[in-house]
Parts: C-alpha cells; sequence; structure tokens
C-alpha cells in the first residue's frame, strides 16, 4: 500500500521507483493552518492542544487545520472533498492569495508563507498559474488578449505574446474565436480560454480550483482528457480542486482527500478505492465508477493455463484436462504470448502423432497492456471465450483478466467464490476422452506440469 495518512513532518512523499535523494517536491506544505476571524493564532493554539473545528467556532473559522503534503514535479494532485472541506482555501494559500495562519509552504523550495504582497505577484506571475471555477476573464479585453494576459505582466514583447497565446488558443479548440469578447462565448469556451491563458503563461505549475464544474458533462469530460494529454506533453506540475470523486479519479495521480478542514488520506486512485483509510473515504468512493478507475493490471490474474512452446501436445492436453479448461495459452522462452491452442485441436494433433502446438496454434483474441482501463475490456471479455490476456512492452504474457474478476472487480467482490477456479473456457472434450487419448490417469490440477519433450514422443 503506498497511500498514507500525511503524518506530521512527512512532506516529501514520492512516486514509486522515484527516491526522495533524486526528486524535490514542486510545493512541500508543513502543518499548515488557515483560520479566518479575529484571533487566528489563538485558535490555532487550541487546535493545537486538540480542540476540534466545532469547539473554535465562536473564535473563528478554522478553514485548514494541520496540513502536511508535497506535490512532486510533473505530477497532477487533486484535492477532493465535500463542499466547506476547505480545499479552495488550501489552494490558495499556495499561491498566497490566502494568507496561513501557521505552517510552512515551500515551492520549489522557497517559503511562501511571509512573503511581501510583491513578491507573491512575482510568484504568481511566473511560477504558478492558476484556472478558477468562473473563468475570471476579463471582459473588456478581447479572447486573444486574455490569453496573453499573463505573458503582458511577464513584459513579454507583443508580437510573441500574440503568437503563443494564439497558439494556445487554437490547442483549446478556439481557432477564430481571437476577437471576440469574453461575453460571447459559452461557459464552456470561456472556461478554455482560462485553459488557454493559464498554459500560455507556461509556468510551471498550475493551480486549477472546480476548473471544470461550470461545464456540462460531455465537455467536461473532454476538457479532462486534454487536460491529461497536455500534462503528459508539458510535465506541468498539476493541483486539481474538484468535489467530484470520477474527476479526481480520472485525473490524479495521487489524491488527497479533504475532510473539516483535515487531510485524511493521500493516495494513489487505486488506494483511495481499495484502501481507504476509514469510513468516510470509504463512503466517499462507494459510488466511483470503478471501471474507469481499476486497470487490467489491477485486477489481473496470474495466468494458469499457458504452455511453452517446447511443450508438445500431450503436456498441452494434460494441462488443459487438469485446469478443466478448453484453451491454453502459449508462450515463447522469454514469454512472449505466441498465440492459444484449443483442445480439440490438440487431441486430434495427439492422435495423429503430432509434435509441435505452434503447428495448432490460434491468435489470442484479446490482448490488453496492463494500463487499460477495465471499461474498455468488457466487449473484448464478451466476445472472446478466453480470459482476456494482458502483455508487457515485450509483449510477454504477464496476466489474464477472466470475465468473473472483471465482474467482481466492479463491485470490489473477492474473485473466489468457490474452492476450485473456474478456468475459462470450460472444456469441449471430456476429461475421459483425454485421458483415454493420453493414456494416462487424470492428475490434480494443482500437479499439472510440463512434461519434458522426449515423454511427448514415447
Ligand atoms: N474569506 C472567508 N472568510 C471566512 N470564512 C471563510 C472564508 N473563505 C472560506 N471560509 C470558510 O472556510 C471553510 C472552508 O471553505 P472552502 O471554500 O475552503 O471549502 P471548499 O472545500 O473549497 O468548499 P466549496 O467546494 O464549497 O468551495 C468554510 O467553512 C468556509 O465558510
Amino acid at each position: 500500500m503506498t497511500s498514507t495518512t500525511e503524518q506530521p513532518g512527512v512532506a516529501g512523499e514520492v512516486r514509486p521507483g522515484e527516491t526522495p535523494d533524486t526528486v524535490s517536491p514542486a510545493i512541500a506544505v508543513s502543518h499548515a493552518y488557515k483560520v479566518f476571524g479575529r484571533r487566528p493564532r489563538e485558535v490555532v493554539k487550541r487546535l493545537r492542544k486538540g480542540a476540534t473545528r466545532e469547539e473554535v467556532r465562536g473564535q473563528g473559522t478554522a478553514a485548514v487545520i494541520d496540513t502536511s503534503f508535497s506535490v512532486n514535479q510533473g505530477e497532477i494532485f487533486v484535492v477532493m472533498g465535500l463542499s466547506g472541506s476547505g480545499k479552495s482555501t488550501l489552494i490558495r494559500m499556495l499561491n498566497g492569495l490566502n494568507d496561513t495562519t501557521d505552517g510552512s509552504i515551500t515551492v520549489f523550495g522557497t517559503e511562501v508563507v511571509g512573503l511581501s504582497g510583491q513578491e507573491l505577484r512575482e510568484l504568481r506571475r511566473d511560477r504558478m498559474s492558476m484556472v478558477f471555477q468562473h473563468f475570471a476573464l476579463l471582459p473588456h479585453r478581447s479572447v486573444l488578449d486574455n490569453v496573453a494576459y499573463g505573458l503582458e505582466l511577464q513584459g513579454v514583447a507583443p508580437a510573441e505574446r500574440r503568437e503563443r497565446a494564439q497558439h494556445w488558443l487554437t490547442r483549446v479548440g478556439l481557432g477564430g474565436w481571437e476577437e471576440h469578447l469574453p461575453g460571447e462565448l459559452s461557459g464552456g469556451m470561456q472556461q478554455r480560454v482560462g485553459i488557454a491563458r493559464a498554459f500560455a503563461a507556461d509556468t510551471d505549475i498550475l493551480l486549477m480550483d472546480e476548473a471544470f464544474s461550470a461545464l456540462d458533462p460531455l465537455i467536461r469530460r473532454e476538457m479532462q482528457e486534454q487536460l491529461v494529454e497536455l500534462q503528459q506533453e508539458l510535465n506541468k506540475t498539476i493541483v486539481f480542486i474538484t468535489h467530484d470523486l470520477n474527476e479526481a479519479m480520472f485525473l490524479g495521480d495521487r489524491i488527497a482527500v479533504m475532510r473539516d478542514g483535515r487531510i485524511v488520506q493521500v493516495g494513489t486512485p487505486n488506494d483511495i478505492l481499495t484502501d481507504p483509510a476509514n469510513d468516510y473515504v470509504a463512503q466517499f468512493v462507494q459510488d466511483v465508477d470503478r471501471a474507469r478507475v481499476l486497470t487490467a493490471g489491477d485486477v489481473m490474474e496470474p495466468p494458469r493455463a499457458v504452455v511453452p512452446a517446447t511443450a508438445g501436445p500431450r503436456t498441452a492436453l494434460r494441462t488443459m484436462r487438469d485446469l478443466q479448461t478448453s484453451a491454453c495459452f502459449v508462450t515463447s522462452s522469454s514469454r512472449k504470448l505466441l498465440g492459444v491452442v484449443r483442445d480439440k485441436d490438440v487431441l486430434r494433433q495427439v492422435r495423429e502423432g503430432g509434435t509441435d502446438i505452434t503447428e495448432r496454434l490460434r491468435p489470442t483474441p484479446s490482448i490488453v497492456k496492463r494500463d487499460q482501463y477495465i471499461s474498455e475490456l468488457f466487449e473484448l471479455a464478451v466476445e472472446s471465450p478466453l480470459p482476456v490476456a494482458v502483455t508487457d512492452d515485450q509483449d510477454r504474457l504477464i496476466g489474464v483478466v477472466p470475465r468473473v474478476t472483471l465482474l467482481a472487480a466492479l463491485t470490489d467482490l473477492p474473485t473466489m467464490t468457490t474452492e476450485i477456479p473456474i478456468i475459462e473456457p470450460t472444456p469441449t472434450v471430456s476429461a475421459a476422452m483425454i485421458s483415454e487419448t493420453l493414456g494416462d490417469a487424470p492428475e490434480s490440477a494443482a500437479g499439472a506440469g510440463f512434461a519434458p519433450e522426449n515423454e511427448e514422443v514415447r
């Protein structure tokens, strides 16, 4: 499990494969508090001593309480939580739009808490752009000038800023709208202008506060996909606020779940879904569209019905009989998936005295990669009698997704409902007939091994 309920002092969490020594976070937040009210520091003291948000309410609103987390360079970090949980306050603390009552926030190693107004403006101009839920466009400037606005603040020359703004308008699908005023555009189009403006400013960090919430579902989906695409292309660090769990799961490399001003869990979408830290998170995720969060790699099982190409037909047949299945994957010596053999074909081959199963090889009906969402597997699973094969970049068979696993993944049920695993597809030839052909007694499934090839030709 890689998810954490962030612990005090644990600011530099890193992703698998990275080491703390080689990666410095883009943003590190440590024990940060934000209290609205007349005596905020007093409230922090009481919170530190264990007072609850409710208990201090008379003195002020504790919007963000003892929050520690870090955002790695190049990741999409989503902050999710119900309305009022403190998400907007938190994201605005990162760029100084809200001051921080207590604690530390660093951006690329520079402490943000305590910077002057001028320094904060520079930070927002040069390092962190923000996309707001309600666009925040300048109503009397053209669409093009709105997109170029950040560049203007950065002092970029007019010709270059027009060119860059034009480029980004085209990227977000608004070519041709340059000279219009924002008010002439639909909500979805205005949001695209906001996004183009943020990307045009070319800051390393993008802060997005409910940036897609005003969009209708189809456009919203499109924008989510476009954001992921742009992020992969440009390797920006993105902090994205949403109260929509499916959006969080789709976008987030990691997700922080907030409740009543505190972060209650940080983890990958898979961690949050399969290993919620508490009942609150569990309730939150119960309605999530699991098919669009879990990948083939998350749910795949070790392939059982597999024989190497060097195994003869007798071995293949014995394997299928013992596993009570009618098909078997065939792999090369380097575990590359070559295809499948069927029980009927192999039975015939044994009777005919054949020795090379690759002569009876059929193409594998469905093959996916480990990072494909299981929503993409259903059609394949319906069309194919065999479990969906999962291969790596070198086409090696690394797992299978049987239909039962796919269905169980949707509801978080265990896949094993009986003691004996059912291996798809069911036999088309009886075990007795196979045993008679092989001239031996059935072995237990657990004992199914590969006989050396010289046994095959006896
Ligand atoms: N300027 C302010 N003055 C006083 N209280 C505030 C201010 N801004 C936010 N709050 C309070 O802080 C708490 C957290 O609000 P915040 O807007 O950060 O939550 P949120 O999770 O972003 O909610 P939403 O999704 O509704 O925007 C709320 O109780 C809110 O009323």
